[in-house]
C-alpha cells in the first residue's frame, strides 16, 4: 500500500467516466439472488473490497456462485431454504451493506453464525436492527460491546408477532436489512418505522430490487406490509447500474474544471437516490444535463458557484462531495441533516471538518451539520483519509484550488472504486508544466522566461531559491556543510518574487544573488537533501493556472516528474563560458574567461555528481543544444514542442 499520492493542481476537467457498478445494488442483488429460486446472471457487478466480502460470505455459507466474465457472475439461488452451511464464522471487513443484511437473513435461518469486521465496523452501531430482529424471535448476542458487532447468531425461537418496530434515525440500512429478510418468515408481517427515517432513497432502492426478485411490499403511512405469500424468484438477468455516489466526484470535477464531464452508467432512470446530487449542483449554478443512462455537468455560465444551505438527508454519501465543492463557492455554505455521517466508515463530520481546516477553510461543526467558509486561497495539505474511500475521493477535488493535494493512504478507494485514480487522471488535466533543465549558462533562465511570457504562463527560476539560501547563509556566516541549519534557513526564508525583482525579507536582492560567490555557495548547499526537501513545496507552489515554465537542474526528474514537456537545454562549455564572460563584462565587471570556464566546469561537476537530484537528462526529455542558435530560435523550438503536444 502506498503511503500517499500527490495530486498536482488541476487545470480543467473534461471527458467521460464509465462508472463502476453500484456498491449498494451489487451487494443487495447478490443477497437477493442467493435467497431466490433459480439462477441469477448478474452483469456489471462492482469489483471492490465490500463486494468481495459479500461474495466470500456467500461462499462460506454454501451458496454457489461463479464468475462468468470480467464483471459477470451467476448465483445459484437457494429458493428461500436455509443456507447450506449451518455453522460459520464470517469476516465482513467494514462493509455495512454486507454486515447488516446478512445479520438479518442469518438471524432468521436455523444456524450458528459469528459475524465480525474490522475495528471500525465494531464501532458502528447495530442495536436498532438486533432489537427489531429479536421481536421476530432472533437470538443474537453481542460478543464485545452491547449494541455493536461482533455478533453471535443462534437459531431463532418461534414467535408469532404481527408487527415489528424498528428505528430509522441512525441508519436506513437497518430497515433495508429487515425488509429483505421478511420473506424468510413465510407469514404476513408488518414493519413499522418508529420516529424519523433517514436516507429514504436507499429504502426505495431496496424495495425496487426486492420487487425485481418477485417480492413487492406494500408501503402505507410509514409501515411496510409483507403478505406472507411472495417468494424471491430470480428475474434471470440483472444489470447493475453505475454507482451514483461515485458519479458525484466526476460531476463535481466537471463543475470545478469547466467541463463538460459526462458520467456513464447512471441517469434519469436510475434507482439510486444519489443521482439527485445533480440537482444540488444545479442549485449552485452548475449546468447539468441528463439522459437515460448518463449525466453531464459543466461550470456555471458565469463561472461563479453560489454558496448553499441544503438539507442533504436524501443523499448522505454524495453530500460529502458537496462539502469539498463548498471550498469553491462564494461565501459560507451549510450542509444540514447529515447526522448519519457520524456512524459511517469514520465519523465523517469530524473527519471532514479536520481536513477542510487543513486546506484553510473555516468550519463550524455541529451534531448533524457543517458550515464551511472557504479561505481566500486554499493552502496545500496532506489529507488524512481515515480508511474511508469517500474522504479520499472527494478531497481529490481540492486540486482545483491551484494547489498540490497529498492524499494519505490512497488505496482506501478500493472499498468501492479500485480504479478511481486512473479514471480521475483520464478526466482531470493537471496544470501543465514545461520543465527545462540544463547546466550553468546554457540559457535556461533566458529561454524559460521568454517562453513563459509568450505562453502567458508562470515562470519559476528554481536556481534563484538556492541562491537566496546561499546569500542568507553567507550573510549569517553559516558553513555550506551545515545541512540542518541550511534546511531550517531554506524553510523559513522570507522570499517574494515581484515581477522581475526578488525580495529577501523585503530587501531587493535581484543582483546580489547573481555574484560568483553566491553561485559557488548555491551549488555547494544544493548537495544537501534536507535543503532540497525544504525548497520542494516552495517550487511546486509556482504551478498555477494556466501553466508553468520551470527551469533548473531537477525540474523534470524530481520537482515536476509529471511535466508535460521536459527539455534538456545545453551548450558546449566554451560557448557557455563565453556567454558568462559577456554577461559580466556587460555589467561592467572584470572577468577572466579561463577562470570562468574552470568555475563553470567545477559547478557542472558538482551538480552532475551529487548523490541527490543530480543534473542529468531525463530519459523522456528532449535535448536542445543552443551552442549555435540564438535565444529566439531556442524559444521558437520549445514553443513548437509545446504546440505539438497540444499544451497551448
Ligand atoms: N542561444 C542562447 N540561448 C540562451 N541564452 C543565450 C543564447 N545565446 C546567448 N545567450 C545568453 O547566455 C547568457 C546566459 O544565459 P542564462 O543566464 O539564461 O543561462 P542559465 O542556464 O540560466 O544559467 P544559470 O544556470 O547559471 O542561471 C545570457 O546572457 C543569455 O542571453
Ligand atoms: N533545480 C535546481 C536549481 C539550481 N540548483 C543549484 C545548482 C546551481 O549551481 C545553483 C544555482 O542555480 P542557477 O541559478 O545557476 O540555475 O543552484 C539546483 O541544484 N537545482
Amino acid at each position: 500500500m502506498s503511503a500517499f499520492l500527490d495530486l498536482p493542481p488541476a487545470r480543467c476537467a473534461q471527458g467521460s467516466a464509465r462508472l463502476p457498478g453500484s456498491k449498494s445494488i451489487s451487494n443487495r442483488v447478490l443477497l437477493l439472488a442467493a435467497l431466490a429460486e433459480g439462477d441469477t446472471h448478474i452483469h456489471d457487478l462492482l469489483h471492490s473490497d465490500d463486494v468481495a466480502r459479500m461474495l466470500e460470505a456467500l461462499e462460506a455459507l454454501g451458496v454457489r456462485w461463479e464468475r462468468t466474465g470480467a464483471h459477470d457472475y451467476v448465483v445459484h439461488g437457494t429458493a428461500g431454504a436455509p443456507f447450506p452451511v449451518r455453522e460459520a464464522e464470517l469476516f465482513l471487513g467494514n462493509a455495512g451493506t454486507a454486515f447488516r443484511p446478512l445479520t438479518a437473513v442469518l438471524a432468521l435461518m436455523d444456524g450458528e453464525y459469528r459475524l465480525r469486521g474490522v475495528p471500525r465496523m465494531h464501532e458502528r452501531p447495530i442495536g436498532d436492527l438486533v432489537e427489531a430482529l429479536r421481536q421476530l424471535g432472533a437470538r443474537i448476542d453481542y460478543l464485545e460491546n452491547e449494541g455493536y458487532p461482533p455478533l453471535a447468531i443462534h437459531p431463532p425461537a418461534p414467535v408469532s408477532v404481527e408487527t415489528v418496530r424498528i428505528r430509522g434515525n441512525v441508519s436506513s440500512q437497518f430497515l433495508s436489512a429487515l425488509l429483505m429478510a421478511l420473506p424468510l418468515l413465510g407469514r404476513p408481517i408488518t414493519v413499522e418505522v418508529v420516529g424519523e427515517l433517514i436516507s429514504r432513497p436507499y429504502v426505495a432502492l431496496t424495495l425496487a430490487l426486492m420487487a425485481r426478485f418477485g417480492v413487492e411490499l406494500v408501503e402505507r403511512d410509514g409501515r411496510f406490509h409483507y403478505d406472507g405469500q411472495a417468494r424471491y424468484r430470480s428475474p434471470g438477468e440483472v444489470y447493475v447500474e453505475g454507482d451514483a455516489s461515485s458519479a458525484s466526484y466526476f460531476l463535481a470535477a466537471g463543475v470545478l474544471g469547466g467541463g463538460p464531464v459526462r458520467v456513464e452508467g447512471v441517469g434519469r432512470t436510475s434507482l439510486q437516490g444519489d443521482v439527485r446530487f445533480a440537482e444540488a449542483l444545479e442549485a449552485l449554478g452548475a449546468r447539468v444535463a441528463m439522459g437515460e443512462n448518463w449525466i453531464e455537468a459543466s461550470a456555471p455560465e458565469n463561472g461563479r458557484l453560489r454558496a448553499f444551505d441544503l438539507d442533504l438527508n436524501h443523499i448522505p454519501d454524495a453530500a460529502m462531495t458537496l462539502a469539498v465543492v463548498a471550498l469553491f463557492c462564494e461565501g459560507p455554505s451549510r450542509l444540514r441533516h447529515i447526522g448519519s455521517w457520524r456512524v459511517k466508515e469514520t465519523d465523517r463530520i469530524a473527519a471532514m471538518a479536520t481536513e477542510l481546516r487543513k486546506l484553510g477553510a473555516t468550519v463550524e461543526e455541529g451534531p448533524d451539520f457543517l458550515v464551511i467558509t472557504p479561505p481566500e486561497r486554499l493552502q496545500p495539505a496532506a489529507i488524512a483519509t481515515y480508511d474511508d474511500h469517500r474522504m479520499a475521493m472527494c478531497f481529490s477535488l481540492a486540486a482545483f484550488g491551484d494547489i498540490y493535494v497529498r492524499i494519505l493512504e490512497p488505496e482506501c478507494v478500493n472499498k468501492t472504486f479500485p480504479e478511481y485514480w486512473q479514471v480521475y487522471r483520464s478526466v482531470v488535466r493537471p496544470v501543465p508544466v514545461v520543465a527545462i533543465d540544463g547546466p550553468t549558462a546554457s540559457g535556461k533562465g533566458t529561454v524559460a522566461a521568454r517562453l513563459a511570457e509568450r505562453l502567458g504562463w508562470h515562470y519559476l527560476d528554481s536556481g534563484a531559491l538556492y541562491r537566496l539560501v546561499a546569500l542568507a547563509a553567507l550573510r549569517r556566516g553559516l558553513a555550506t556543510e551545515d545541512a540542518a541549519m541550511l534546511a531550517r534557513l531554506a524553510r523559513d526564508l522570507d522570499v517574494r518574487f515581484s515581477g522581475d525583482r526578488i525580495l529577501l525579507a523585503g530587501e531587493d536582492v535581484t543582483e546580489a544573488i547573481r555574484t560568483e560567490d553566491v553561485s559557488a555557495a548555491a551549488s555547494r548547499i544544493a548537495v544537501h537533501g534536507t535543503v532540497r526537501e525544504a525548497l520542494l513545496a516552495r517550487q511546486r507552489a509556482f504551478r498555477r493556472r494556466p501553466g508553468l515554465v520551470a527551469e533548473g537542474r531537477d525540474m523534470g526528474s524530481v520537482v515536476f516528474p509529471d511535466a508535460e514537456l521536459k527539455v534538456f537545454l545545453t551548450a558546449s562549455v566554451e560557448v557557455r563560458a563565453e556567454r558568462r564572460f559577456k554577461q559580466l563584462i556587460d555589467k561592467g565587471m572584470s572577468a577572466s574567461i579561463e577562470r570562468l570556464r574552470e568555475e563553470l566546469e567545477a559547478r557542472d561537476r558538482r551538480d552532475r555528481e551529487r548523490a541527490i537530484a543530480p543534473l542529468q537528462q531525463c530519459p523522456d526529455a528532449l535535448r536542445l543544444d543552443t551552442s549555435h542558435i540564438g535565444v529566439e530560435e531556442a524559444v521558437e523550438a520549445i514553443f513548437d514542442w509545446v504546440r505539438t503536444r497540444g499544451l497551448a
